[in-house]
């Protein structure tokens, strides 16, 4: 290693530890916390469920640029197990859980997307465009191991996985070890694009990216809270 390349290990902890309000504002926000207590009101839920379902669909158009963003078979093939994931399965769980709520596939897609959705989702994707799978997978890392943060932390607090929260489904799912697997593997891809002669002069730029994909995740939870279209 010459020294002017950083060392790949450890890309995303360094990126939270220079992002932490941003980071803080995201994983600790009240829908979060009201999550966690059950004292979110539903509605608030409802409305991000059907605003998350067509947040899961440009998710997938990410992981489908990530297949064409590939360098080799290898990077193409990973991206095309993470867009399998979601055509195949995450959106068969989220129609399900959205069914648990009373929201029928139809209403889910004849929904308006409210303008955070179309915010957060478009940033990623053109992050993606214009830039390499770095770029893209820096972009999406908030998403994938933020959640994974969120529903480990929710699940420790006393009470959170009682019967009597409703909001206990969704919080087992993401701090199961299913989804905790996904996002050690997210970061482990991060890790391994970094590894690849990222240069010191990388990290601001994609520090950059980082924080915007944070801020845009809590504008997220933020258009669940205030009911924003
Ligand atoms: C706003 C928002 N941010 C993150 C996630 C988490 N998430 C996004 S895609 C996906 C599947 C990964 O294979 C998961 C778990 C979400 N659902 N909604």
């Amino acid at each position: 290693m010459t020294a002017d390349i950083l060392p790949g290990p450890d890309l995303f902890d360094r990126l939270v530890a220079e992002a932490r309000p941003d980071w803080a504002a995201y994983v600790d926000h009240a829908f979060v916390r009201g999550m966690g207590d059950g004292t979110l009101p539903q509605e608030c839920f409802r409305h991000y469920l059907v605003q998350d379902y067509l947040f899961l669909i440009h998710f997938a158009r990410a992981y489908a640029l990530a297949i064409y963003k590939g360098r080799d078979l290898r990077e193409m093939r990973s991206a095309l197990g993470g867009l399998k994931a979601i055509l195949d399965v995450e959106m068969d769980l989220h129609v399900g859980l959205c069914a648990g709520w009373g929201l029928s596939a139809a209403e889910l897609e004849q929904a308006a997307e409210a303008k955070a959705t179309m915010a957060y989702t478009r940033y990623v994707l053109e992050t993606g465009l214009r830039g390499d799978l770095l770029d893209l997978h820096v972009a999406l890392s908030p998403c994938v191991i933020g959640y994974a943060e969120i529903g480990r932390r929710l699940a420790a607090l006393p009470g959170a996985l009682d019967e009597s929260n409703p909001y206990r489904v969704w919080i087992a799912e993401y701090a199961g070890d299913t989804y905790q697997e996904v996002a050690r593997a997210a970061r482990e891809t991060l890790d391994r694009l970094a590894a690849d002669g990222m240069t010191p002069a990388r990290f601001p730029k994609l520090l950059t990216v980082f924080r915007q994909a944070c801020r845009l995740e809590a504008d997220f939870w933020e258009m669940g809270t205030t009911l924003a279209g």
